[in-house]
Protein backbone atom coordinates (compact mmCIF):
# COMPACT_ATOMS: atom_id res chain seq x y z
CA UNK A 1 0.00 0.00 0.00
CA UNK A 2 1.51 3.78 -0.62
CA UNK A 3 -0.01 6.57 -0.83
CA UNK A 4 -0.84 6.49 -4.42
CA UNK A 5 -3.88 4.02 -2.95
CA UNK A 6 -6.75 6.10 -2.60
CA UNK A 7 -7.07 7.74 1.27
CA UNK A 8 -9.06 6.03 3.75
CA UNK A 9 -12.62 7.73 5.24
CA UNK A 10 -12.20 7.08 9.06
CA UNK A 11 -15.22 7.64 10.85
CA UNK A 12 -16.42 7.58 15.06
CA UNK A 13 -19.90 7.27 15.55
CA UNK A 14 -21.08 7.92 18.81
CA UNK A 15 -18.08 6.95 21.18
CA UNK A 16 -18.76 7.21 24.40
CA UNK A 17 -15.72 5.80 26.71
CA UNK A 18 -15.81 5.49 30.04
CA UNK A 19 -13.14 5.05 33.00
CA UNK A 20 -15.33 3.93 35.91
CA UNK A 21 -17.43 6.86 37.13
CA UNK A 22 -15.09 9.00 34.75
CA UNK A 23 -16.79 9.84 31.26
CA UNK A 24 -13.51 10.18 29.07
CA UNK A 25 -15.68 10.82 25.40
CA UNK A 26 -19.49 11.63 25.89
CA UNK A 27 -21.15 10.42 22.52
CA UNK A 28 -18.52 11.82 20.03
CA UNK A 29 -19.14 11.25 16.21
CA UNK A 30 -16.57 12.34 13.81
CA UNK A 31 -15.76 12.00 9.88
CA UNK A 32 -12.78 12.28 8.81
CA UNK A 33 -13.13 12.62 4.88
CA UNK A 34 -10.11 11.47 3.30
CA UNK A 35 -6.87 14.26 2.41
CA UNK A 36 -8.25 16.52 5.19
CA UNK A 37 -6.48 17.82 7.42
CA UNK A 38 -8.39 17.65 10.88
CA UNK A 39 -7.51 18.97 14.27
CA UNK A 40 -8.39 17.91 17.78
CA UNK A 41 -8.86 20.69 20.17
CA UNK A 42 -9.63 21.22 24.31
CA UNK A 43 -8.38 21.76 27.46
CA UNK A 44 -6.53 19.45 29.42
CA UNK A 45 -8.61 16.27 30.15
CA UNK A 46 -11.05 17.07 27.34
CA UNK A 47 -10.39 13.35 25.89
CA UNK A 48 -8.46 14.16 23.28
CA UNK A 49 -6.07 11.67 23.47
CA UNK A 50 -8.71 9.07 24.51
CA UNK A 51 -10.52 9.68 21.42
CA UNK A 52 -6.44 8.89 19.49
CA UNK A 53 -6.55 6.13 21.73
CA UNK A 54 -9.58 4.56 20.44
CA UNK A 55 -8.58 4.86 16.81
CA UNK A 56 -5.39 2.81 17.89
CA UNK A 57 -7.14 0.40 19.51
CA UNK A 58 -5.42 1.06 22.56
CA UNK A 59 -8.51 2.09 24.55
CA UNK A 60 -11.53 -0.27 23.72
CA UNK A 61 -15.34 2.23 23.59
CA UNK A 62 -17.84 1.55 26.00
CA UNK A 63 -20.35 2.24 23.32
CA UNK A 64 -20.47 3.73 19.63
CA UNK A 65 -18.53 2.47 16.86
CA UNK A 66 -15.49 3.05 13.52
CA UNK A 67 -15.35 2.36 10.41
CA UNK A 68 -12.80 3.04 7.84
CA UNK A 69 -13.93 3.52 4.14
CA UNK A 70 -17.63 2.76 5.59
CA UNK A 71 -17.18 -0.61 6.68
CA UNK A 72 -17.29 -1.68 10.45
CA UNK A 73 -13.83 -1.69 11.94
CA UNK A 74 -12.45 -2.88 15.08
CA UNK A 75 -8.85 -1.10 15.52
CA UNK A 76 -6.06 -3.54 16.60
CA UNK A 77 -2.60 -1.55 17.24
CA UNK A 78 -0.32 -4.39 15.64
CA UNK A 79 -2.77 -4.02 12.34
CA UNK A 80 -2.02 -0.08 12.21
CA UNK A 81 0.60 -0.06 9.83
CA UNK A 82 -0.44 -2.42 7.12
CA UNK A 83 -3.58 -0.32 6.71
CA UNK A 84 -1.72 2.75 6.67
CA UNK A 85 -2.28 4.76 10.00
CA UNK A 86 0.42 5.82 10.98
CA UNK A 87 0.60 8.18 14.80
CA UNK A 88 3.44 10.02 16.99
CA UNK A 89 3.66 10.23 20.32
CA UNK A 90 3.33 13.00 22.46
CA UNK A 91 6.89 13.65 23.55
CA UNK A 92 9.99 11.95 22.03
CA UNK A 93 9.73 7.72 22.09
CA UNK A 94 12.64 6.69 20.76
CA UNK A 95 14.77 3.87 20.89
CA UNK A 96 18.11 4.84 22.91
CA UNK A 97 20.21 1.51 22.46
CA UNK A 98 19.25 2.34 18.16
CA UNK A 99 20.53 4.79 15.47
CA UNK A 100 18.45 7.77 14.60
CA UNK A 101 18.38 5.41 10.84
CA UNK A 102 17.18 2.35 12.91
CA UNK A 103 14.50 3.73 14.92
CA UNK A 104 12.68 5.42 11.63
CA UNK A 105 12.91 2.38 10.26
CA UNK A 106 11.50 0.43 12.88
CA UNK A 107 8.39 2.12 11.81
CA UNK A 108 8.46 1.25 7.54
CA UNK A 109 6.16 -1.42 6.56
CA UNK A 110 9.12 -3.64 4.63
CA UNK A 111 12.14 -5.24 5.84
CA UNK A 112 15.63 -3.40 5.09
CA UNK A 113 13.69 0.10 4.65
CA UNK A 114 16.60 1.73 4.63
CA UNK A 115 16.39 4.09 1.79
CA UNK A 116 13.14 4.91 2.50
CA UNK A 117 13.91 5.41 6.14
CA UNK A 118 16.77 8.18 4.67
CA UNK A 119 14.10 9.93 2.26
CA UNK A 120 11.93 10.08 5.46
CA UNK A 121 14.77 11.65 7.52
CA UNK A 122 15.49 14.04 4.63
CA UNK A 123 11.88 15.10 4.04
CA UNK A 124 11.85 16.09 7.73
CA UNK A 125 15.56 17.88 7.31
CA UNK A 126 17.57 15.56 10.15
CA UNK A 127 19.09 12.88 7.24
CA UNK A 128 22.51 14.32 8.61
CA UNK A 129 21.90 12.58 12.08
CA UNK A 130 21.18 8.96 10.67
CA UNK A 131 24.14 8.01 12.13
CA UNK A 132 23.72 9.44 16.22
CA UNK A 133 21.99 8.17 18.47
CA UNK A 134 18.54 9.99 19.92
CA UNK A 135 19.59 10.73 23.42
CA UNK A 136 22.34 12.87 22.57
CA UNK A 137 20.07 14.92 20.37
CA UNK A 138 18.10 18.43 20.78
CA UNK A 139 14.39 18.15 21.82
CA UNK A 140 13.50 19.74 18.34
CA UNK A 141 15.54 17.36 16.54
CA UNK A 142 14.13 14.41 18.00
CA UNK A 143 10.34 15.91 17.42
CA UNK A 144 11.47 15.68 13.69
CA UNK A 145 13.14 12.05 13.81
CA UNK A 146 9.69 11.35 15.62
CA UNK A 147 7.78 12.32 12.51
CA UNK A 148 10.34 11.04 10.08
CA UNK A 149 9.62 7.82 12.34
CA UNK A 150 5.95 8.18 11.30
CA UNK A 151 5.97 9.45 7.50
CA UNK A 152 8.41 6.65 6.85
CA UNK A 153 5.23 4.28 6.04
CA UNK A 154 4.02 7.02 3.48
CA UNK A 155 0.68 6.49 6.06
CA UNK A 156 -2.43 7.21 4.27
CA UNK A 157 -3.71 8.88 7.73
CA UNK A 158 -1.50 10.45 9.91
CA UNK A 159 -2.06 10.95 14.06
CA UNK A 160 -0.10 13.90 15.41
CA UNK A 161 -0.11 13.90 19.04
CA UNK A 162 0.93 17.57 20.07
CA UNK A 163 3.76 17.56 17.77
CA UNK A 164 4.23 21.04 18.38
CA UNK A 165 5.10 20.82 22.04
CA UNK A 166 8.12 22.29 23.39
CA UNK A 167 8.96 23.79 19.70
CA UNK A 168 10.11 27.35 19.19
CA UNK A 169 8.28 29.71 16.42
CA UNK A 170 10.68 28.46 13.69
CA UNK A 171 10.60 24.82 14.42
CA UNK A 172 6.11 25.12 14.27
CA UNK A 173 6.46 27.12 11.44
CA UNK A 174 8.38 24.59 9.68
CA UNK A 175 6.42 21.71 10.94
CA UNK A 176 2.88 23.62 9.41
CA UNK A 177 4.50 23.48 6.54
CA UNK A 178 5.06 19.72 6.58
CA UNK A 179 1.51 19.11 7.78
CA UNK A 180 -0.10 20.76 5.10
CA UNK A 181 2.42 19.34 1.94
CA UNK A 182 1.75 15.81 3.81
CA UNK A 183 -0.56 15.06 0.77
CA UNK A 184 -2.30 12.94 3.60
CA UNK A 185 -5.31 12.78 5.78
CA UNK A 186 -4.32 13.90 9.06
CA UNK A 187 -5.77 13.91 12.51
CA UNK A 188 -3.84 16.54 14.53
CA UNK A 189 -4.19 16.69 18.66
CA UNK A 190 -2.08 19.92 19.62
CA UNK A 191 -2.70 22.99 21.98
CA UNK A 192 -0.47 25.65 19.85
CA UNK A 193 -3.67 27.43 18.64
CA UNK A 194 -1.99 29.10 15.87
CA UNK A 195 -0.83 25.74 14.32
CA UNK A 196 -3.91 24.34 14.40
CA UNK A 197 -5.91 27.38 13.02
CA UNK A 198 -3.49 27.89 10.03
CA UNK A 199 -3.19 24.18 8.99
CA UNK A 200 -6.87 22.21 9.69
CA UNK A 201 -9.32 22.01 7.13
CA UNK A 202 -11.58 21.08 10.22
CA UNK A 203 -11.57 21.43 13.86
CA UNK A 204 -13.24 19.12 16.76
CA UNK A 205 -13.52 20.82 20.41
CA UNK A 206 -13.94 18.18 22.71
CA UNK A 207 -14.31 19.49 26.57
CA UNK A 208 -15.25 17.21 29.32
CA UNK A 209 -15.58 14.28 26.73
CA UNK A 210 -18.14 16.39 25.47
CA UNK A 211 -17.88 17.14 21.38
CA UNK A 212 -19.14 21.08 22.07
CA UNK A 213 -17.98 22.58 18.58
CA UNK A 214 -16.93 20.76 14.96
CA UNK A 215 -16.08 23.38 12.28
CA UNK A 216 -13.52 25.31 10.13
CA UNK A 217 -10.98 27.65 11.77
CA UNK A 218 -12.89 30.71 11.61
CA UNK A 219 -15.92 28.79 12.97
CA UNK A 220 -14.61 27.74 15.77
CA UNK A 221 -12.35 31.15 16.78
CA UNK A 222 -15.97 33.03 16.82
CA UNK A 223 -18.16 29.93 18.57
CA UNK A 224 -18.97 31.13 22.09
CA UNK A 225 -19.09 27.65 23.49
CA UNK A 226 -15.14 27.34 22.12
CA UNK A 227 -14.14 30.34 24.19
CA UNK A 228 -15.78 29.63 27.34
CA UNK A 229 -14.48 26.31 27.47
CA UNK A 230 -10.95 27.93 27.20
CA UNK A 231 -11.78 30.40 29.76
CA UNK A 232 -13.90 28.50 32.45
CA UNK A 233 -10.13 26.27 32.44
CA UNK A 234 -8.02 29.40 33.25
CA UNK A 235 -10.39 31.18 35.28
N1 LIG B 1 -6.61 4.80 31.33
C1 LIG B 1 -7.29 5.72 32.02
N2 LIG B 1 -7.87 5.42 33.20
C2 LIG B 1 -8.58 6.32 33.89
N3 LIG B 1 -8.80 7.59 33.49
C3 LIG B 1 -8.23 7.97 32.32
C4 LIG B 1 -7.45 7.06 31.53
N4 LIG B 1 -7.03 7.72 30.41
C5 LIG B 1 -7.52 8.97 30.51
N5 LIG B 1 -8.23 9.12 31.64
C6 LIG B 1 -8.95 10.33 32.07
O1 LIG B 1 -9.82 10.67 30.99
C7 LIG B 1 -9.89 12.08 30.85
C8 LIG B 1 -9.47 12.46 29.44
O2 LIG B 1 -8.06 12.24 29.35
P1 LIG B 1 -7.25 12.51 28.01
O3 LIG B 1 -5.83 12.15 28.28
O4 LIG B 1 -7.92 11.84 26.88
O5 LIG B 1 -7.41 14.08 27.86
P2 LIG B 1 -6.60 15.10 26.90
O6 LIG B 1 -7.62 16.00 26.31
O7 LIG B 1 -5.74 14.34 25.98
O8 LIG B 1 -5.71 15.89 27.96
P3 LIG B 1 -4.29 16.64 27.79
O9 LIG B 1 -4.54 17.83 26.93
O10 LIG B 1 -3.95 17.01 29.18
O11 LIG B 1 -3.32 15.66 27.16
C9 LIG B 1 -9.00 12.68 31.93
O12 LIG B 1 -9.81 13.02 33.03
C10 LIG B 1 -8.05 11.55 32.26
O13 LIG B 1 -7.59 11.64 33.60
Amino acid sequence: MSTESPLKELALHDITVRFGGLTALDNVSLRVAPGRIVGVIGPNGAGKTTLFNIICGFVQPTSGSLTLDGQPWRPRPHHLNRLGIARTLQGVGQFAGMTVLENVMVGARRRRAEAEAMAALERCGVARYAAAHPGALPYAIRKRIELARALVAKPQILMLDEPAGGLDADEIGWLGTLIKETGTTVLLVEHHMDLVMSVCDEILVLDFGKPIALGSPAEISENPKVTEAYLGTAA
